[in-house]
């Protein structure tokens, strides 16, 4: 009987997906599982530790930190730091980038965007929280510091993303654009195995995630498609069922696995929408575009928007491609783009 795959195996089984490959994006990803682990072990022991709660401050979006959004970005900084694969990272919890400038890191080819700590308004109650990756090639020359136009590149052109999510169990989802997978750690041996090959997201399902606490607050077209969602039509299994829990990454999975959409408007509360397309909608969208799904802002295609700040937020719609369209026609329907 063969056995499971491990991760490890099998990004080193994958590099022959690039025939120039110098094993430096391998590592990278390695450093990447590594530091899920450690983030995993505290988040599973949190009630435990004196790691909830916030630190008392605010980030640059104005969010309360939480503890284990310190600890989680810490981690993965260290982690990334360690082997000189990085030039340089970005982070929600950071209010700049931060190039790393020892002589070890002067000929990395990569930087990287995290979000270390997604759902965080959901650590304290023990519901699952996940972490988010976006890895590009840098534009600067090799031996130069890392600028700020390596961190604002367009989504397509991302080398690899993924997520990881602390649930019931902890996957690590990831693509480098040669199809999407998902592991899942066996806490036994510590060890990521393949679980889930060469996922691919079904065309239509009938989930829908969205924050309807703030439905007067939407636009037309989304309180239009909400309604669709509601209404009974056998034919089409509608009513679709509402999920939201509140992080990202675990309603994103779930809609992956089983079909869905989640959508985060722009609204009055948030004339952009609340999430960030450098290192929540991007990496997402990649793995979602990889799994036959779509993700836009509701007009345009995310993987295509050219980012002009760190933080800057965009409406997202991301999903299952039958459902991301349905939505799309409701928001050209009843909110044409200026
Ligand atoms: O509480 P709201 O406004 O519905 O926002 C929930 C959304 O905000 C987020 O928590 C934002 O991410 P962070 O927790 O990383 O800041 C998403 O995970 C989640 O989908
Ligand atoms: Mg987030
Ligand atoms: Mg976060």
């Amino acid at each position: 009987m063969s056995r499971p795959v491990t991760l490890g195996e099998f990004i080193i089984e994958k590099q022959k997906d690039f025939p120039y490959a110098s094993g430096e994006l391998s590592q990278l990803l390695s450093s990447i599982r590594l530091a899920s682990k450690i983030v995993n072990r505290e988040i599973n022991r949190a009630g435990l530790a004196d790691i909830l709660g916030s630190v008392g401050q605010q980030n640059i979006q104005g969010e309360t930190q939480m503890k284990l959004d310190v600890y989680a970005n810490e981690v993965f900084i260290n982690a990334l730091r360690a082997r000189g694969l990085v030039g340089g990272l970005a982070s929600e919890e950071n209010d700049d980038y931060i190039a790393f400038d020892e002589e070890i890191h002067k000929d990395s080819k990569y930087v990287v965007l995290i979000d270390p700590l997604d759902g965080s308004s959901n650590i304290d109650v023990n519901v699952s929280v996940g972490t988010i990756f976006s890895i590009y090639r840098r534009l600067s020359a090799p031996g130069t510091k890392v600028t700020i136009e390596d961190f604002l590149q367009p989504g397509h052109k991302q080398v690899a993303a993924g997520y990881i999510v602390y649930g019931s169990s902890t996957m690590l989802v990831y693509t480098t654009g040669h199809g999407v997978n998902g592991f899942t750690l066996d806490p036994s041996l510590g060890v990521f195995l393949l679980s889930h090959k060469n996922i691919k997201m079904p065309t239509s399902g009938t989930i829908y995630s969205i924050n309807e606490g703030n439905y007067v607050k939407f636009p037309e077209g989304v309180k239009k498609y909400i309604k669709y969602c509601q209404e009974s039509d056998p034919a089409t299994k509608r009513p679709y069922t509402s999920r939201y829990i509140g992080s990202l990454v675990s309603d994103f999975h779930r809609n992956l696995l089983k079909g869905g959409i989640y959508i985060y408007p722009q609204g009055t509360n948030a004339p952009n929408g609340k999430l960030r397309l450098l290192y929540e909608c991007n990496p997402l969208a990649f793995i979602a575009e990889q799994a036959g799904g779509l993700a836009t802002d509701g007009y345009r295609r995310i993987l295509d928007i050219q980012p002009n700040d760190l933080h800057q937020r965009v409406p997202y719609f991301v999903g299952s491609a039958d459902m991301v369209s349905k939505a799309m026609e409701f928001m050209n329907q009843f909110n044409q783009k200026l």
